[in-house]
């Protein structure tokens, strides 16, 4: 599962999109009636324009990157479980928290096929309520509302996996193996407001986790690193420091050139491509810096789905070996 994206880079699907994501209470906080008022008075007459401006800038072959990427790891990952599993019948399903392919299509496909037994796995590396909550949220309400429920299984995350570690530090190595090296290498997250940290969302921490892991297998020293925290909304305060603002005081302080990476996101999105490689470049260099790189997500590397692999099929040789699943006989065998 991923967070999800809009049908079209047009003002009416972002639109419908936002609406949406924007109406799940695990994003916004705002007492609902106000924030009903605030959404459709404010926010939604006005942002999908804008935002669907950035949306087109990133489109590809017709798509969301998003949406492409999922499938390829879905696609990819369906390849090596068939390989890995002749003797069971395992299916992988792409499916959003928002938008299409959305969650409770794909579990309605999941229960016409005959199939009782899944695992969920969200593709955000570090738990927020936010993120990973609202995904579990959304296969829960599907749940709620069936009479023959599923047996789900569904992996929290990921945040310190030695195999997260050793992708994201491998996609450093091999882009400063064509890019050079940086004066500074910026690990930016996704923000979150502070006030759902300073209540118990435990985001922050893994962000900060991960990125020390990432640092440390790289060997860099403390000030060859930096976390930041992007992707503010609203106007509230948000987790700091806050990207744009560390990249202007680097600038200001003489640093030229800077690699950013993004261990939040899976998958290259809006967030990454857009605001992060353009915006943010833009920002750094107005403010002085001389080059700025942008490290891709994960995406469908190679060692991407190593480490969804390892994640994954844990629990399918768990349910497998209960003999909760029983296992297709292969033809040879019988
Ligand atoms: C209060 C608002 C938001 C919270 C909290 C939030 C948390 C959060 N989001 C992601 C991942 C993604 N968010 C993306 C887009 C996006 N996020 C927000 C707001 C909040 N996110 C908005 C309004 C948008 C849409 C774009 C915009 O209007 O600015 C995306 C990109 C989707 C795409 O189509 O490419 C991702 C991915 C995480 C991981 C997270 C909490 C940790
Ligand atoms: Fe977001
Ligand atoms: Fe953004």
């Amino acid at each position: 599962m991923n967070l999800g994206t809009p049908d079209a880079p047009t003002p009416a699907a972002v639109r419908k999109f936002l609406k949406q994501f924007l109406s799940d209470q695990r994003v916004i906080e705002i007492p609902r009636l106000l924030w009903a008022i605030i959404l459709n008075l404010f926010v939604l007459p006005f942002r999908p324009r804008r935002v669907a401006k950035a949306y087109a800038s990133i489109w590809q072959d017709g798509d969301s990157p998003m949406r492409l990427i999922l499938q390829r790891q879905v696609d990819l990952l369906q390849t090596r479980l068939q390989q890995r599993y002749t003797h069971a019948d395992i299916r992988v399903l792409p499916a959003m928290s928002y938008g299409t392919p959305s969650t409770a299509g794909a579990l309605d496909q999941i229960k016409h096929d005959g199939i009782e037994h899944v695992i969920v796995l969200p593709l955000y590396p570090q738990y927020s309520a936010t993120s990973t909550g609202a995904a579990i949220d959304a296969v829960n309400q599907w749940t709620s509302r069936q009479r023959n429920m599923l047996s789900i299984c569904m992996i929290k995350d990921y945040y310190q996996h030695s195999l997260l570690i050793k992708a994201l530090a491998q996609s450093v190595r091999d882009y400063q193996q064509q890019h050079g090296q940086p004066d500074k290498l910026l690990m930016s997250f996704h923000g979150i407001p502070q006030p759902y940290a300073d209540k118990g969302d435990p985001y922050p921490e893994r962000c900060h986790a991960t990125a020390r892991l990432v640092a440390q297998a790289l060997g860099l020293q403390d000030e060859q690193w930096a976390i930041s925290f992007q992707s503010r909304f609203g106007k509230q305060e948000w987790v700091k420091p806050y990207t744009s603002d560390l990249l202007q005081q680097w600038a200001a302080q003489g640093v030229q050139h800077v690699q950013v990476m993004s261990p939040a996101f899976s998958a290259d999105c809006l967030e990454t491509l857009e605001e992060l490689s353009l915006e943010n470049q833009h920002i750094f260099l107005a403010a002085g810096g001389k080059v700025y790189n942008y490290i891709p997500a994960l995406n469908d590397q190679p060692l991407h789905l190593d480490l969804i692999e390892a994640l994954t099929t844990p629990f399918i040789d768990g349910f497998l070996s209960s003999g909760i699943v029983a296992a297709t006989q292969p033809s040879n065998l019988a």
